[in-house]
């Protein structure tokens, strides 16, 4: 199989850096962000008040914009701090039919409802498939703390799937043949606060589509909501804890006795916030389906087998919309 063909796993249509319509000093988000179907009543005041953020690049590039360099200015006399932005994640912008990179996923139509969030996106394991241009020309320090995180939660994850296999009375060596040459991927979420937080969402109800999300929330601010039993419940950021759910794999795998878990973003008014998941997934070059060691004549398949490829790509063909991607695959 043709490594290049198989790791684009598919793309999403261009949209604006959230952070940078946040930025802007705006009344109202477009409408493709405002969820609510009442007419937004914001407030006009102040949303927040913000230190000065400087791109400091543009003016390393010798790109000196009079206004960056006056703002700069600004900052230094009135704050005395200022937070220095540089435009390197434009380097790691998506390419062209890439959903890896800094930008946005799920994005399929002009019309549908947009996050108020920005995302950076990339394939970690196994290494062979790490974009040349994103990993490995991240900064040194942050390249090899994302190595050495990605390397600690792989075998996090492989002794919860072999824990899980116990549990399930499955025999582990299925569990290995998926997941011990899987893939990784890593999604860094950025939410900027918004003044009205109820009319926008910062990352659509939905569940992963991998096996298994480990998440860490990476400052205190509250925003990740788990759907159960009809009503989203808050889940508190926990200093050193992650929040481990299952995906739409393992839903497939077990048969449906793990279900995936419907979950949601929601931003804050005045404070941002960002949380890091990584996705483990089966082999790329494999296929899943529900395990056969959990099957029976009482318990026949509730899944179709399908391709790891075929789903990703399927996966990322379409916007997120709760649970509805895996329901197309039960038989
Ligand atoms: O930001 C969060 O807490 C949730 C992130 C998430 O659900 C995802 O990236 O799939
Ligand atoms: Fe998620």
């Amino acid at each position: 199989m043709e490594v290049s063909k198989v790791t684009k796993l598919g793309s999403s249509l261009h949209v604006p850096s959230v952070l940078e319509l946040a930025k802007e000093k705006i009344d109202a988000a477009p409408s493709r962000y405002i969820r609510s179907d009442q007419v937004p009543v914001l407030s006009s005041a102040n949303p927040a008040i913000v230190v000065p953020v400087i791109d400091l690049q543009l003016l390393f590039d010798g790109d000196l914009l009079e206004t960056e360099l006056n703002k700069l200015h600004q900052a230094c006399k009135e704050w005395g701090f200022f937070q220095a932005a540089t435009e390197e994640k434009k380097k790691f912008g998506q390419l062209e039919g890439d959903v890896e990179g800094y930008g946005q996923a799920f994005v399929v139509s002009e019309e549908q409802k947009l996050d108020w969030a920005d995302m950076f996106y990339m394939v970690t394991l196994p290494t062979h498939l790490r974009k040349p241009h994103l990993l490995p020309q991240l900064p040194l320090s942050f390249r090899n703390a994302i190595e050495a995180y990605s390397m600690e939660l792989k075998s996090l994850a492989m002794k919860t799937f072999k824990l899980m296999a116990k549990a399930l009375k499955m025999n582990p060596e299925e569990m290995e043949m998926l997941f011990e040459e899987g893939m990784q991927s890593m999604r860094m979420n950025y939410y900027p606060p918004y003044p009205e937080p109820d009319q926008v969402i910062g990352l659509t109800p939905h569940s992963d589509g991998g096996a298994l999300t480990i998440l860490l929330q990476l400052n205190e601010a509250e925003g990740l909501q788990v759907k159960k039993d009809g009503i989203w419940v808050p889940v508190k950021p926990l200093p050193s804890a992650f929040v481990i759910n299952i995906g739409d794999v393992l839903e497939i795998v077990t048969n449906g006795i793990y279900p995936s878990i419907e979950h949601r973003g929601v931003v804050n008014s005045v404070k941002e916030r960002m949380s890091l998941a990584t996705f483990l997934s089966p082999n790329l070059h494999g296929e899943f389906g529900p395990a056969p060691s959990l099957l029976s004549s009482e318990t026949p398949p509730k899944y179709k087998r399908i391709g790891t490829a075929d789903f990703l790509k399927g996966l990322f063909a379409q916007k997120l919309d709760g649970k509805f991607y895996l329901q197309t695959l039960r038989i």
